[in-house]
Formats: structure tokens, sequence, C-alpha cells
């Protein structure tokens, strides 16, 4: 279970009060839980991100990961536990290194082992892992990552982090640089690797369909806070419609 408790999170300003994003947010997401997070721009939402995944330091409250307190664990630490991929697809990989390597990298993440050694990792997991995988990563084995086309390096990257099964996985826009096509493609990946391995994950979005479509919970903030909590069944009955006028009254 990820229990975030009476989170707040304010900005420094320098020209007059601290910008107060959050106030005393409180959130429990079950283990295996696959939350869709929509909202406005400004709202929050990487912020909140940030703050779980270590980059920003929250100014008060606590974020419990299972059996970790993850307030005070350091950020390297946290990248134990914790995967994050991005909007930008070329955030998750390393360009200069081929497909098997960035794999293998993954793979051995964690490991003592000297760089070389890390970068190899046994032909048949490599292969096991790209099995059924859309975009024919498969065939790019031993080519750079930077020579593959935006939705084979988003779906390079979400392999690669949940490799190590996290006990979370942050989504931040993930799927916002890819056109529709390949944007399903990587929902459904998505939905397939984080339901096999039962993940907990959070996933930021401003694709309505995917957010009602995928994940058992929906949430909404606004301002900092959350102004919409739907679990599956309510999910279920929701329209983009529905969500639109939230949006509108949102202001
Ligand atoms: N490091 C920072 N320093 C100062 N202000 C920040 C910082 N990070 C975020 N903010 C502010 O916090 C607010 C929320 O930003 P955030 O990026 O979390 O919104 P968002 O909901 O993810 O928006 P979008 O949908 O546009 O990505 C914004 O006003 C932003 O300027």
């Amino acid at each position: 279970m990820l229990r975030i408790n009476k989170l707040s999170k304010s900005f420094p300003n320098p020209y007059g009060q601290d910008n107060k994003l959050f106030e005393d947010l409180s959130l429990e997401v079950n283990k295996g839980d696959f939350v869709s997070i929509i909202g406005s721009n400004g709202t929050g939402k990487s912020t909140l991100l940030n703050i779980i995944s270590g980059v920003l330091k929250e100014t008060s409250g606590e974020i419990i990961l299972e059996d970790t307190n993850l307030t005070s664990l350091p950020e390297h630490e946290k990248t134990k536990i914790i995967s994050r991929v991005f909007q930008n697809p070329s955030m998750g990989t390393c360009p200069s290194m081929t497909v098997r390597e960035n794999l293998s990298l993954a793979l051995n993440k964690g490991n003592l082992l000297n760089f070389k050694k890390c970068l190899r990792h046994d032909n048949d997991k490599l292969e096991y892992l790209l099995k059924d995988i859309s975009l024919d990563l498969k065939k790019y084995l031993d080519t750079q990552a930077r020579y593959l086309s935006g939705g084979q390096r988003q779906s390079l990257s979400l392999i690669m982090s949940c490799v190590n099964d996290p006990k979370l996985l942050l989504l931040d826009e993930h799927t916002a640089a890819l056109d529709p096509k390949t944007s399903n493609e990587i929902m459904e990946l998505t939905n397939k690797i984080v339901k096999e391995k039962n993940i907990t994950t959070l996933m930021v979005t401003h694709n309505l369909s995917h957010a009602l479509k995928y994940g058992n919970r929906l949430i909404m903030l606004h301002k900092g806070e959350v102004i919409l909590d739907a679990d599956e069944e309510m999910k279920k009955k929701l329209t983009i419609e529905d969500i639109l006028k939230k949006f509108e009254y949102a202001v």
C-alpha cells in the first residue's frame, strides 16, 4: 500500500507569500492498484510524482510505501523500489547503448558488477522480455537506442523500468509525445506489464479516454486537492463528458 499522510508543499515566492500547492493532502492506494491521475495544467500532478520519487522534498507530511517510510529515504534508495517513465521517450534509455545493453543494464541494476559485465545478459532472458512486444523491438536488440522510434524507445523504457518488479511505478504523461496508434500500443503494453506483475501504479495523463479505459481507479486533482476519486465501479459509469464538466467547474 502507498500512504500519503497530510502532505504539504509550498514553493518560495520572492514577490510575496509562498505558493502553497498541497496542504494536508492525504491519499491511500492499495497494492496493485493502477490509478489514473488527471487535472488541469499546473494543478500539481507532476509535483506529486516528484515528491514521491524524491526529486522534490515535501514541506511537511509523510509518504509510506508498503513498510518503507519514503520521507526520510535518500533519492538513490528510492530508485531501488520506485520506477518512473517520463513523457520524453529519450529520458529512460541510454542513447549510445544498444537495446541489448540497455536491457542488460536494467536487469543487473543493484548488482555489484563492473560496468562491462553489467552490459551482458543471457540472450534467452532478453528475448523472453521482448516476446509478444509490439513495435518489433526484438529485431532491434543490437541497434543503439538513439535510432529507435519514439514508441519503440518508450516501450523499451517501460520494460526496463518494470524488469526488477518495482514496488511503485510512476508514469508521467508517458504517452503524450506519441502518435495516437503508438500511444494506444504503449498503453496496452503498460496495462499488460502492470497487471502481470501486480505493480502499484500512478499514471498522470491528459488523455481522458486512456484515464477511463485503463486502471481501476481515477483521481482528479485541482489546485492540489482531490476533487474526484472514482473506484472501479464508478469509473465504469463515468464518461468523457462527465469529466469535461468537472474540468469546467474546476476553475
Ligand atoms: N521546482 C519548482 N519551483 C517552483 N514552483 C514549482 C516547482 N515545481 C512546480 N512548481 C509549480 O507548481 C505548480 C504545479 O506544477 P506541476 O508541474 O506539478 O503541475 P501539473 O499538474 O503537472 O501541470 P501539467 O499538466 O501542465 O504538467 C505550478 O504552478 C508550478 O509552477
